[in-house]
């Protein structure tokens, strides 16, 4: 549940908006690629969010289609443009955003009285982003969705500055959502905007003392650090050139909710979404860069114990701007 957008990302690379001369245009909005992610690995996915009424509202509808996302809960409000999202690409570590949702974004406007709160019970997992909580009604919307659902529920610790006043604002609403949520996953920006803590293990711990069962720090090129009650995983990079690190952490996502569904240990689940976050680092595309299982296991039979080279320095790898 959350964003959806039309990401126009450049055809060049290395290239300052100003001086792209060329997009691809390509399904996008971090919750909607997380349900793209787990449906290309055959599971049953649906996405709840809104578009604008207009021909981009019609382009998400037929992606959707195409990926075999259920579309029934994607409804579209009159008077706001679907949401299109730019970037730029300075690889290995640099991918600036550039949101054009103005006046307000459609997703903002999903409310709760419009929820079909039995079919988000019935999902095995319920899957929420942080910027659903910036504005309302998709913020009571949000809390309401995740306070329905008796089971699996995932909060993307997702922070994009631009949608908030400031951090401290987030931080209240997190914490709400954090008291139903099981499994929290975020980068080392995110973690520290959530809990104060950017330090993996410190963030782990912290997340977990909210209660979350599995507590996940994302290091994007640096791997990934998983925390539960039995332990903790710590999973080095799969090696990849990268092309654009957006969207490697929605891939990790869709695998995540893979391996859950599926009832894999916290290790098998946190190496197979790190290689498919990885895959999805070496793509353009968000959605569309999207790896399948077959793929995944190819990249971790060829890759092995190669990764475990070392992860390279902290970087500021996803660096946001409006
Ligand atoms: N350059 C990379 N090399 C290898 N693995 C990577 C790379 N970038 C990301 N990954 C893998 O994908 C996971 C998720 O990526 P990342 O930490 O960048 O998430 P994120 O910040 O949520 O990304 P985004 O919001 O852009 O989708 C990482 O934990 C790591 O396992
Ligand atoms: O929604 C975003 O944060 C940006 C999109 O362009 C992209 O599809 C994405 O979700 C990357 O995580």
């Amino acid at each position: 549940m959350g964003r959806v957008s039309v990401d126009l990302y450049p055809l060049q690379t290395g290239t300052r908006l100003e001086d792209v001369e060329s997009f691809g245009k390509f399904l996008g909005g971090s919750p909607t690629n997380v349900a793209v992610a787990a449906a290309r690995h055959g599971d049953r996915t649906a996405v709840i969010t809104r578009t604008g009424q207009d021909p981009f509202g019609r382009f998400i509808h037929r992606k959707l289609g195409e990926y075999g996302v259920d579309d029934r809960f994607v409804t579209g409000v009159p008077g706001l443009p679907t949401p299109l999202a730019f970037c730029e690409i300075f690889p290995p570590d640099d991918f600036p955003l550039y949101f054009y949702r103005h006046p307000k974004a459609p997703d903002l406007e999903i409310r709760p009285d419009e929820l079909d709160l039995d079919a988000i019970a019935d999902a095995r997992i319920f899957w929420a982003t942080v910027t659903g909580l910036s504005q309302e009604p998709s913020r009571e919307a949000t809390l309401t969705a995740l306070a329905a659902h008796p089971g699996t529920t995932v909060l993307d610790l997702d922070w994009r500055p631009m949608f908030w006043e400031s951090p401290d604002e987030a931080k209240d609403l997190v914490a709400r959502a954090l008291e139903h949520t099981t499994v929290a996953v975020g980068n080392l920006e995110e973690c520290e905007v959530a809990v104060g803590e950017r330090e993996p293990h410190a963030a782990a711990r912290a997340l977990l003392d909210r209660g979350v069962s599995i507590a996940i720090v994302k290091q994007g090129p640096r791997g990934t650090l998983a925390a539960s009650a039995d332990g903790i995983v710590e999973v080095p990079p799969t090696p990849v050139e990268v092309v654009n690190g957006l969207g490697a952490g929605d891939a990790f996502g869709g695998a995540l909710c893979h391996g859950l569904l599926h009832g894999w240990d916290l290790e098998r689940i946190v190496r197979f979404a790190g290689a498919a976050g990885a895959i999805v680092a070496s793509r353009l595309a968000c959605a569309d860069a999207m790896p399948d299982s077959g793929e995944v296991e190819r990249l971790l039979a060829a890759t092995g114990p190669s990764a475990e080279t070392g992860p390279p320095a902290e970087t500021d790898d996803k660096e946001s701007t409006v």
